[in-house]
């Protein structure tokens, strides 16, 4: 036989007795893989067998003509109520005319369309709700990752009826049924000795269950039968391709076959890898992942290439179907690596063996590691010999849905949790154990931890805006102990209350108090402790009104104040509104918190700038009649007493009206201020023809910026692409305003420029009109994520010459109420404002220009410096006393 030059053990030659042996036992991957490292890439493993592992042998054998060459009977096995699918058509005919029908709907554009992408992050929204209930113990991923494909995949086919088996018993049985099945032994029967198989089909019974799936077959030939599932379902498609000779039980079974193919295939690829992860060695590559997840909230999956790294390797490492796919070689015969095989010989490539025997592409090839993903040397190599989704016109249908699943599945785990292994888990349970096709853990589950959720949440829970400043870790809390001595450990109150700042002694206190359950309050290990069992998630919630009643507040709701404990009262110092509020004393922390006073400290500058806006907002507020204001009803709006000057500038807060007040006095004839104009021209015409005067701007004056750009890299060019993208996207949406805070971060991070300060000065030309001034707070968080720096400070200031140069010299006057936001939301630092106001400069805009905006300007700058010399003058009395 030409066979007999393929290297391979000597019984091969005339016997798969040890092939089919190590099949019945569920390791016939890991014994041709084991053939592979003794024998090469190419090994016989049967008379008529032969398996290879490398690229040009995929090429032939999977993707020769396309579709590569016919399937083997093997695949008779997976004929579903006596039809043959898309998968179990054996020539290529029969394939083509299948996949014509189907190929669309798993097109990635139609996956990513939004009803059918909501329904997968709908689901892994589910699925981390159990995360989020299993802290503190552990969970079943194996159990639930399954679910979750299972409803992700009837999703796609059956939308409204898909099921829902992370949240239903019901559905879960259906899901356990297809995903604990038994049949190997009894299949193989069927497939390697057919008649044996008929003969003895019911004393096999009794030794080797066979595949019984009826909850599944009846909930497939239930809810493929309708005929009103959403458009971008499968089963729409096939219901409209009757036509082509597809009768109702032709959809059924291809149904039924689509709804296995992506159970365990998804659900077993996630598993393997999120264990992995979880292991010390990969701690690592799990917080690179979370670090990449936290810098970039609700980025589209897509666009996250760590998460793509770690979703290559874990399909490289543990492809979902490991095993060889066989194949007949054509009549005639072929030659594959040298080797001249005749006709009918079987030849397979299996995806385990295809990732791990060629050491040059993929070095270490045993060792879990993403970060060879993203070198960008050998990335043709790697991707040609990556084999997990099969090749060529037989290659997995699924792979953009299994992708997407896998992808918003990890994002949303560990954006929120760090995954460790349960104790009670063993290596062996994670071995992998061959099925018919796909291979799962042996054990059948994998419990794993979530006791440090790493995510940060928003200080303040109700604000859903990803890029809000104020952050703070999740609560974590740890169960220890049993019966009367029961007890919480919250593991990371310390950080917490820091991002609170407060002490971590009035948090603790705090549950105390809410629980009705002691608490210590000074413990020297870092140990806070409650007595009782308290899940985290309960706790989170308490902590909510701590923050609302103790943090927040109560006028602007920012959570950046100080506590002030003096005569028996409690006040909270707003450093962002200079509003001070009192704290409710009937509150039995209030109590604690008088008899409790911290030391007080010197100030740092952000008090210092608090204090100045406290004091100012004081005399504002005097000289409007309103007295102190600040106690518990105070976040409704200040009213004014009807005062016509402040009606005008009612959506001022104090500190304007006041610096407005003040700037009337001053030589400010030209930059008066004229209210209505500040909403002026919003008309499509005016908003249009300013923007499309745009990008010649940007050029114009990106190029004068020359030389000490230089090092931002990337060119002028991808400067005007973001300027150019976030002018069109305003056009198709019908405003700036409309354009979302993400995208334009999303955008910039694609063309690569989302630290960097000539971006924002770009974005402030665009993303802002004349509408400047209500503009700026809802875009404080994005620009902020851009970066800081004096440069950024500096571009930014520059940028806003050039709007308002660009708005024209009425407009001049807004800057003042610019600098006033800018300055409250710390976009730029007293010094570099200052700076700024000095010195007139034709960096950004000619020179005449620049000074006229300094000159508008004049009235902040100069509150700036009286405010600064009075306050130095207080801290020297202060510090006297
Ligand atoms: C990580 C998840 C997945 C992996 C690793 C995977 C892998 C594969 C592989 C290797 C093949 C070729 C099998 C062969 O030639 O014998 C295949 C085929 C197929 N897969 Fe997937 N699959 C995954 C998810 C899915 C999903 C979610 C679906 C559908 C909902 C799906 C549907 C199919 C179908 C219908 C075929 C047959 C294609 C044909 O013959 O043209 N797969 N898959």
């Amino acid at each position: 036989s030409p066979l007999n030059k393929i290297p391979g053990p000597w019984y091969a030659k005339f016997t798969s007795a040890v092939l089919v042996w190590n099949a019945f036992k569920g390791h016939r991957t890991s014994y041709i893989h084991e053939m592979h490292k003794k024998y090469g890439p190419a090994v016989r493993i049967g008379p008529a067998e032969v398996a290879f592992a490398t690229a040009s042998a995929v090429k032939e054998i999977y993707c020769s003509g396309g579709s590569g060459y016919d399937k083997e009977e093997f695949y008779d096995l997976f004929r579903i109520y006596g039809r043959r699918t898309m998968f179990t058509t054996l020539n290529k005919e029969d394939h083509a005319k299948r996949k014509r029908i189907i190929a669309d709907r798993y097109a990635n554009t139609n996956i990513v369309r939004q009803p059918s992408i909501d329904g997968i992050a709908e689901r892994a929204a589910k699925f981390v709700k159990l995360c989020a209930g299993s802290v503190g113990g552990s969970l079943d991923v194996f159990v639930h990752l399954h679910s979750y494909a299972f409803d992700c995949v009837t999703h796609h086919l059956f939308h409204p009826y898909g099921t829902n088996s992370l949240q239903s018993k019901e559905d879960a049985e259906v899901m356990r049924e297809l995903t604990f099945d038994d049949s190997l032994q009894n299949r193989l029967v069927e497939y390697y000795s057919p008649v044996l198989h008929k003969l003895f089909g019911k004393i096999l019974y009794l030794f080797a269950k066979p595949r019984e799936t009826p909850l599944a077959d009846h909930f497939v030939l239930d809810t493929s039968a309708k005929k009103d599932t959403a458009p971008f379902t499968l089963l729409d498609r096939l219901h409209g391709r009757t036509k082509d000779g597809l009768d109702q039980l032709d959809i059924s079974a291809e149904c039924l076959d689509h709804m296995a193919a992506g159970i365990d295939t998804t659900g077993d690829g996630l598993c393997f890898l999120m264990w992995e992860l979880s292991q010390p060695s990969s701690m690592k590559f799990q917080k690179k992942l979370q670090e990449e997840l936290l810098k970039n909230p609700g980025a589209n999956f897509d666009r996250l290439p760590y998460l793509d790294a770690v979703v290559m390797e874990g399909l490289r490492c543990f492809p979902p179907i490991p095993m060889s796919l066989p194949r007949y070689v054509p009549q005639g015969g072929r030659t594959i690596d040298g080797y001249s095989l005749p006709q009918k010989t079987i030849v397979s490539c299996q995806p385990l063996s295809v990732h791990k025997t060629d050491k040059e592409v993929f070095p270490d090839p045993d060792t879990f590691r993403p970060d060879r993903w993203l070198d960008p040397n050998g990335d043709a190599e790697r991707k040609r010999l990556f084999f997990a989704f099969a090749n060529g016109g037989r290659g997995c249908v699924g792979k953009h849905l299994a992708l997407a699943e896998m992808k918003l599945l990890l994002q949303a785990v560990y954006s929120r949790f760090t995954t460790l292994p349960d104790s009670r888990m063993s290596s062996e349970e994670m071995e992998m154990s061959d099925q018919l096709i796909s291979s799962r853990p042996l054990g059948q589950r994998c419990l794993l931890n979530y006791p440090a959720i790493m995510s940060l949440v928003n200080v303040r829970r109700d604000v859903s805006d990803p890029f809000y400043r104020y952050k703070m870790e999740r609560i974590q809390t740890k169960i220890e102990g049993k019966g009367n001595g029961i007890k919480t450990v919250v593991v990371n109150l310390s950080s917490v209350a820091q991002s609170l700042a407060r002490p971590g002694s009035y948090l603790i206190k705090y549950f105390g108090f809410e629980l009705g359950a002691q608490t210590n309050i000074d413990p020297a290990d870092d140990r806070w402790i409650i007595n009782g069992a308290h899940e985290a998630a309960k706790l989170q919630e308490l902590l909510d009104g701590f923050i609302s009643r103790f943090v927040l507040c109560k006028k602007c709701k920012n959570p950046e104040t100080d506590v002030q404990i003096k005569d028996g009262h409690i006040t909270l110092d707003c450093k962002a509104c200079g509003q001070r509020t009192d704290v409710d004393l009937r509150h039995k922390l209030s109590g604690f918190m008088l008899k409790n006073v911290p030391k007080k400290t010197k100030k740092d500058k952000a008090e210092r700038k608090a204090a100045r806006k406290a004091k100012q907002n004081g005399k504002g507020e005097e000289k409007n009649g309103n007295g102190s204001g600040g106690d518990d009803n105070s976040d409704q709006p200040t009213p004014t007493n009807g005062n016509a000057d402040i009606d005008i500038a009612s959506d001022d807060d104090a500190l304007t009206r006041k610096i407005k007040t003040e700037a009337q006095g001053l030589e400010t004839k030209e930059v008066d201020d004229k209210e209505e104009e500040w909403a002026v021209d919003t008309s499509a015409e005016a908003v249009k023809a300013r923007l499309q005067s745009l990008p010649g701007e940007f050029k114009q004056k990106l190029d004068i910026n020359g030389d000490d750009d230089d090092e931002e890299g990337g060119g002028n060019s991808v400067y005007d692409t973001l300027g150019s993208w976030v002018q069109e996207e305003a056009k198709a949406k019908g405003g700036v305003s409309k354009v979302d805070d993400v995208e334009i971060y999303l955008k910039a991070k694609e063309l690569g420029i989302e630290t960097k300060h000539k971006t924002l000065s770009v974005l402030v030309q665009t993303i802002f009109d004349e509408n400047v001034i209500t503009q700026i707070p809802a875009r404080v968080g994005m620009m902020k994520n851009i970066g800081k720096s004096e440069r950024h400070e500096k571009a930014l200031l520059g940028g806003t010459e050039r709007l308002l140069a660009d708005l024209g010299e009425e407009h001049y006057n807004k800057i003042v109420k610019i600098l006033m936001q800018y300055y409250d939301n710390d976009l730029v630092s007293e010094e570099t404002v200052t700076k700024w106001g000095t010195k007139a400069s034709k960096k950004y805009v000619d020179l005449a220009t620049s000074k006229k905006i300094r000159k508008a300007a004049a009235p902040f700058l100069q509150w700036l410096e009286e405010a600064e010399s009075e306050e130095d003058s207080d801290e020297e009395e202060e510090d006297d006393e």
